[in-house]
């Protein structure tokens, strides 16, 4: 199964937290891991193989929503900052909403990502 891993700036210290939570389970069940490319690198610093994409604002959130929309993203994780305002809106509006579109899981916050990992 392939989870696509994102975070904004301000929630990139939580999406690391919870990587090293979770590192045992992602690794046991063989799950491919796909991210943006800033927080792609947080990840590969956490001990992880994941395959980077762009950075969210130059493209990367386009990226994964259309691997989203192919079939090809089975789950997405997206700490979003709510307190901060990102010049590419339309583009994590997209993601979202094509999760909607396509009935993939989606967790914003650190508590709903815990309850679905859980269950993967
Ligand atoms: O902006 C992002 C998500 O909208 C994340 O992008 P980076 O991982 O490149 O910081």
């Amino acid at each position: 199964m392939e989870i696509a891993i994102i975070a904004h700036d301000g929630k990139k210290a939580d999406m690391v937290q919870f990587l090293m939570e979770h590192k045992d389970l992602l690794q046991a069940k063989g799950i491919s891991l796909i991210s943006t490319g800033t927080t792609g690198s947080k990840v590969e610093a956490a001990g992880l193989t994941v395959h980077r994409f762009l950075s969210g604002p130059l493209g990367g959130d386009a990226q994964i929503a259309a691997r989203v929309a192919e079939g090809k993203t089975g789950m997405v994780i997206f700490f979003r900052d709510p307190l901060e305002k990102h010049p590419h809106e339309p583009d994590i509006f997209m993601l979202m909403r094509l999760c909607d579109v396509y009935n993939v899981p989606l967790a914003t916050n650190p508590a709903t990502a815990t309850l679905l990992i859980k269950s993967v």
